[in-house]
């Protein structure tokens, strides 16, 4: 009677563990990137450690501030640079290669049954791929590097099922903030969540990486989906070793349960400032907008592009318009298909894959007032810039406000 987490952790550790029960466990892959591992490799260094436990098993994408933005950062990339060559760390991703979250599946190393922490709290993305993910801080993961192993506290698990078929430009992004918002930001602290019914079944797996991703914003450790066919496929030829799929028991515990109604679900946006101020995109509808930005490792995927370019084909923006691929490979498939095209022809701006303006970095932050419609999956105060103002969207609901220069149901376009 063991959810995921418990057999993930029951593996991870060598021992049968149960929700609540504190245990060591062995990390499988461990991900730093530019913005933490700096924190990290110092304080691994402050351990006196001459060599990490298993170069193989970490991965290092640089994302947060790519390229460069300042000359501290380029002074911090280039340390991190030099101790990933002295470490010998073979998964280095540099510039442009990707955000960390998409460059950690594409590249294998999310698969289901593994244990894969990260520092950086979206880490819970490789849920998507029936594995536990999970983000620490950096310090934390200065003891992974040190000997590939953390104290962790097994999660209790909360149910959420969602049923029913999507109507048109209904996207994943509206099943996870309707989740959000059903659950609350704090609703699954220190939890994980498991995630069963069509709804999820039918999503894709970067609509399923979109409804993971955003498990912490409801205080998740893990948002899993169980393993499927789907996923088998995605890691045919791309997972970086053997995995054995994990599924819940039947009469596994669950410490609550949720519905959700994937068939009457209407477009969904948070509103500013936080993430589970969820409501249907007509109670906003004709907000002015100042930005529009689709990228991050919640929406910058191919099949997001894809959606905001059947929306531009043909037209022009009405305000400036941001879209930054998630990946080197995504940006790739987008020159190729014609989407980069469609979306430069339409106004909008294209960027190096990465972060961009997500957390207030570069490459778009907002002006003092200003409001932007996003397809991240923060809208904390300043996260964008100091006095700018954040709605969180799907790709779709995003550039049908794109075209309009107001928050605008995508269904009405
Ligand atoms: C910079 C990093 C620590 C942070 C995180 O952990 O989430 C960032 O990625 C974010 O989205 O706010
Ligand atoms: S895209 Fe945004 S949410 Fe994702 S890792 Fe980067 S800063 Fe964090």
């Amino acid at each position: 009677m063991s959810t995921i987490s418990e057999k993930i952790f029951s593996r991870a550790s060598g021992k049968e563990v149960k929700a609540n029960e504190f245990t060591m466990a062995k990390v499988d892959y461990a991900m730093a990137h530019d913005g933490t591992s700096v924190l990290a490799v110092r304080s691994f260094k402050k351990m006196g450690l001459d060599k990490v436990w298993d170069p193989k098993r970490i991965v290092i994408p640089f994302d947060h501030l790519t390229p460069a933005n300042t000359e501290t950062t380029a002074d911090l990339h280039h340390d991190i640079r030099e101790w990933i060559a002295e470490q010998g760390i073979p998964n280095f991703f540099d510039v442009g290669e990707g955000i960390c979250h998409q460059v950690l599946p594409e590249n294998g190393f999310a698969m289901p049954g593994k244990l894969v922490v990260g520092a950086d709290s979206h880490s819970c993305t490789y849920g998507a791929f029936g594995a536990f993910g999970t983000g620490v801080g950096a310090t934390d993961m200065s003891e992974i590097f040190a000997s590939g192993k953390l104290w962790f506290k097994v999660p209790e698990t909360i149910k959420v099922t969602a049923s029913g078929k999507l109507s048109k430009n209904v996207l994943a992004k509206d099943v996870t903030l309707k989740v959000i918002g059903t659950v609350g930001a704090a609703g699954a602290t220190y939890k994980a969540a498991e995630f069963y019914g069509d709804t999820i079944t039918d999503l894709s797996m970067s609509g399923r990486m979109t409804l993971s991703n955003m498990a912490i914003e409801m205080g998740g450790k893990a948002g899993i989906v169980p393993p499927d066919k789907k996923t088998f496929e995605f890691l045919e030829g791309r997972a970086v070793e053997d995995y054995e799929p994990v599924y819940a028991d039947d009469d596994a515990e669950y410490c609550a349960e949720y519905e959700i109604d994937g068939a009457n679900l209407e477009p969904q946006v948070a509103r500013p400032h936080q993430v589970d101020n969820v409501c249907d995109v007509p109670e906003v509808a004709g907000t002015k907008v100042d930005q529009v930005f689709i990228g991050t490792c919640t929406n910058g995927r191919l099949e997001d592009l894809e959606v905001a370019a059947d929306f531009l084909k043909g037209e022009k923006v009405a305000v400036r318009t941001i879209v930054i691929p998630a990946s080197r490979s995504i940006m790739i498939e987008a020159i190729r298909n014609g989407i980069a095209e469609t979306l430069l022809e339409a106004g909008a701006t294209l960027a190096t894959p990465g972060c961009g303006p997500c957390l207030g970095g570069h490459m778009g932050v907002i002006g003092d007032g200003e409001v932007c419609i996003s397809t991240a999956n923060r809208n904390f105060r300043g996260r964008m810039g100091t006095g700018g103002q954040i709605y969180l969207s799907s790709p779709a609901t995003a550039a049908a406000s794109a075209l309009t220069g107001e928050i605008t149901d995508p269904r009405e376009v």
